[in-house]
């Protein structure tokens, strides 16, 4: 058997991080060489050899430690949220002097999740109306979900490439909020509820008919599979992935 891939995880101590830190142990070809949380020394990555580091931190910090990555020449992983076009290209431009490098970021890893959003994009350019709801634990800080922001891009170009314009809204009067957050054209609505993990309906209506597209992540197992798969692949992809569709032969 080949040597073990060394990996990393950045926000070992959080909900996901953790969670990485245990599959990433009972994984026969991975090896956990160090563990960083808040306060500690993202030197230690690079310092104990990692080949590969997880990123589930938060939005505030994670741009940061991918360019400190790059540069160090350590392939990531990353799930945390909060990517922009800006910060995803300034990314791009850090991987031009760091050839070889590969950096995966996917707002979600669980397949059942990255299927959904496929068939929804799939889905769109035969209906009407379209609008996303998430549904996550009242501990995350985000609002919308980078899951709820990826749908909603999907089905956006979606509707673009089919010619298709904005849907049909009435509304004139509607109190703060009341329609959710515009994204690309499609709104999306975020309920925080204690008891849930991370959720998501699509929702497509035409005259007559409604197809719900839903996904749920009752344990945070579920993001596992693709975490590792990742780790697995980003050995070999140079460059920047955006999603998990890609490695899952799903197209972009
Ligand atoms: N792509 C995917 O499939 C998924 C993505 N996510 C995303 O992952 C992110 C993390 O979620 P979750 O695990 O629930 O959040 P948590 O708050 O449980 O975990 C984040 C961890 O990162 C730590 N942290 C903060 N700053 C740093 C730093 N500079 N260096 C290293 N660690 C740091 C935090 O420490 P402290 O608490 O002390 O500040 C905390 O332990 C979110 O953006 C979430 O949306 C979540 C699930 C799946
Ligand atoms: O914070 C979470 O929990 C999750 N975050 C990701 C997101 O914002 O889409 C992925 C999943 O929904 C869980």
């Amino acid at each position: 058997m080949s040597e073990p891939i060394r990996v990393a995880v950045l926000g070992a101590a959080g909900r996901m991080g953790s969670t990485v830190v245990r599959a990433v142990q009972a994984a026969p070809d991975l090896e956990l060489v160090a563990q960083v949380d808040a306060g500690g020394d993202p030197r230690a990555v690079a310092d104990a050899g990692a080949q590969v580091a997880v990123d589930f931190t938060v939005p505030a910090v994670t741009e940061g430690n991918v360019h400190a990555l790059v540069d160090a020449g350590v392939h990531a992983v990353v799930g945390t949220t909060g990517w922009t076009e800006q910060s995803l290209g300034r990314v791009r431009d850090r991987l031009g002097g760091a050839p070889g490098v590969g950096v995966v970021v996917a707002p979600n890893f669980a397949l059942g999740a990255v299927l959904a959003m496929a068939f929804a994009r799939q889905a769109a350019r035969w209906f009407e109306s379209a609008e996303v709801v998430e549904l996550h634990h009242p501990d995350k800080v985000d609002a919308p979900s980078g899951t709820a922001r990826h749908t909603a891009q999907g089905i956006a170009q979606a509707r673009a490439a089919a010619g298709l314009g904005p849907m049909p809204d009435a509304t004139t009067q509607a109190a703060d909020g009341a329609r959710g957050a515009d994204v690309d054209g499609v709104r999306v609505h975020a309920v925080r509820l204690r008891g849930l993990v991370a959720h998501e309906e699509v929702l497509l209506g035409n005259p007559g008919e409604m197809l719900t597209i839903r996904h749920d992540s009752f344990d945070r197992v579920s993001f596992m599979p693709g975490v590792l798969l990742a780790v697995r692949q980003v050995l070999h992809r140079p460059g920047l992935t955006v999603g998990l569709e890609p490695l899952l032969d799903l197209g972009a």
